[in-house]
């Protein structure tokens, strides 16, 4: 059996992958600025993100509850917002 150290590095490698998949999410979510913009369609799209976070729950209910995951996402939605509005 792994020490608590040794899974404790294994969760901050898996963090730290995480992160980095949010980050190339931001980065695509940032690329649809301009087309946004060319056609028109609103920065914000709650019906979108309601989508987003049904799919998942469709395919990891088994692990976490709507609520847990609109928890989880409302916060990306909202930085993807403001990178979409500042970037
Ligand atoms: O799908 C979009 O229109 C996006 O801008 C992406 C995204 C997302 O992060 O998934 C971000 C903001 C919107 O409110 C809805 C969804």
């Amino acid at each position: 059996m792994d020490s608590i150290e040794a899974v404790r590095k294994k969760i901050d490698q898996l963090d730290e992958q995480i992160v980095q998949l949010i980050e190339q999410r931001a980065e695509l979510v940032n690329s649809l600025i301009k087309l946004k913009q060319e056609q028109g369609v609103a920065v914000r799209v709650p019906e979108r993100e309601r989508e987003v976070v049904a799919q998942l729950h469709q395919r990891h209910g088994d692990h976490f509850t709507l609520e847990e995951l609109q928890s989880i996402y409302q916060p990306i939605f909202d930085a993807c917002v403001r990178i979409q509005l500042t970037d």
